[in-house]
């Protein structure tokens, strides 16, 4: 069991506040990482703008470093602790806030920062924020060109439309007429979007007909945060890399049922030039033969009719007996500004003090941090907090 304390300085003296060019409405917080890094989360107030500042002494040569930060940092707030987990990230409390917005951490040596300090020969460190429970398995769906994949996932959506969510992924092919920037697609150059794919934005990417394709890590967490469940429209080869990841998610291959009546409902669709359909038709026959892999799909369904296809994909979703209730808590954990924390094992005990028994109905609880997923670049999910030891939330 180790002790960490919740601290904030609001006068802070000598070098950490020098090197860090905190004014002195500043608030840092330092942890020891290792033997010989000592790293300073300091919140500073530059120009009224609140945020974030991380800087690390390496301890065996005496240096200061500021490493390159990746992901979206939290908004500082007057109070906060820190906590090192695992050696590999800090939990950062932020105090004053609901637990919707309190739970961040700082990865200094995860998979995902070791891969970036390779690739940039420099410091890294990434903020992910903490979700409590775990977002609803993600739906692939993958088929060749003009199978009716939009098609279906349009009526899913429009049926259920508090349910599910559509991913919105990036790509370097020109809108057609009827498409809209963020809506369907994000439309970008190829070079921008390589930039992010190196950064480690990228869920997945593919060269499908020509042109770059890719789901954002962000894309698939804007579903989750809005409480809705992802539905991915990806090509095979976007499919067997998020089969690779470390995302589960559940796999759907749309069949058509012949070859010759996809190249009808392609042609009929009317939103490519003939150079295009030939080049869908040519991929599309490797896509068949590939979406036939149980290893990659777990459910294929064949779109003749579309109202039976429809049908079909609504009840292996479990949809076919009416709407599904949501089952999420609503119940919100309010971590005041003064607050103490303790680490045991895998759960942090948060005491929240007397004086704030009025406000929240719970003063002490436990995050449990067993199941935790993901990270940075995305969010951290599958926090779970217990009050007095009942389960309350995740
Ligand atoms: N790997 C990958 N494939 C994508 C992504 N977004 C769309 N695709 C696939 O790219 C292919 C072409 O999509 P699009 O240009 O919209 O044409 P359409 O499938 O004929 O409507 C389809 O197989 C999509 O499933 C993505 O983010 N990643
Ligand atoms: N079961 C079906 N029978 C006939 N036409 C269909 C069927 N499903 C979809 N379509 C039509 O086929 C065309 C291609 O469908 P679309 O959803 O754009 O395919 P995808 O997104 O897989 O490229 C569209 O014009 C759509 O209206």
């Amino acid at each position: 069991m180790g002790e960490a304390p919740a601290f904030f300085i609001d006068n802070i003296q000598g070098n950490i506040s020098n090197e860090l060019n905190l004014n002195s409405k500043g608030y840092v917080t330092t942890i020891d990482v290792s033997c010989n890094k000592t790293y300073v989360i300091g919140a500073t107030e530059k120009e009224s703008t609140p945020t974030f500042e991380i800087q690390i002494l390496d301890k065996s040569t005496n240096k200061w470093v500021i490493p390159i930060v990746f992901g979206t940092k939290p908004k500082p707030s007057k109070g906060y602790s820190a906590i090192l987990l695992d050696e590999d990230r800090i939990l950062v409390i932020k105090g004053n806030s609901s637990s919707d917005d309190c739970f961040w951490f700082l990865e200094v040596n995860t998979a995902f920062v070791r891969q970036q300090k390779a690739r940039l020969g420099t410091e890294v460190a990434a903020w992910s924020k903490g979700v409590i429970g775990e977002a609803e398995k993600p739906i692939v769906i993958s088929g060749p060109s003009g199978v009716g994949k939009g098609t279906l996932i349009s009526k899913l959506m429009e049926e259920f439309p508090s349910m599910f969510g559509f991913s919105v992924s990036h790509t370097t092919r020109a809108p057609r007429n009827n498409e809209q920037n963020g809506v369907h697609y994000h439309f970008t150059e190829r070079s921008i979007m390589e930039k992010d794919i190196n950064d480690g934005k990228f869920l997945e990417f593919a060269d499908v007909h020509g042109n770059l394709y890719g789901t954002s890590i962000e894309a698939v967490d804007v579903v989750a945060d809005g409480g809705k469940r992802c539905i991915l429209d990806i090509d095979v080869q976007g499919a067997r890399s998020v089969r690779a990841s470390s995302l589960e998610a559940i796999f759907i291959f749309i069949c058509p049922p012949s070859f010759e009546e996809l190249e009808k409902r392609l042609r009929a669709r009317g939103t490519e030039t003939e150079e295009q359909i030939q080049k869908r038709l040519r991929n599309a026959k490797a896509e068949l033969e590939q979406g036939k892999s149980p290893v990659l799909f777990d459910h294929i369904l064949v779109n003749d009719n579309l109202d039976t296809c429809y049908e079909n994909l609504k009840k292996l979703l479990g949809l076919s007996d009416g709407i599904k209730i949501s089952q999420k808590s609503e119940l919100v954990v309010h971590v005041p500004l003064e607050h103490t924390v303790a680490r045991i094992d895998q759960k942090i005990v948060i005491n929240c003090g007397g004086s704030e028994l009025e406000k929240s109905a719970i003063n002490s609880f436990a995050l449990d941090l067993s199941s935790i997923k993901g990270g940075a670049p995305g969010r951290t999910r599958g926090l779970n907090i217990y009050a007095m030891g009942t389960k309350i939330m995740g």
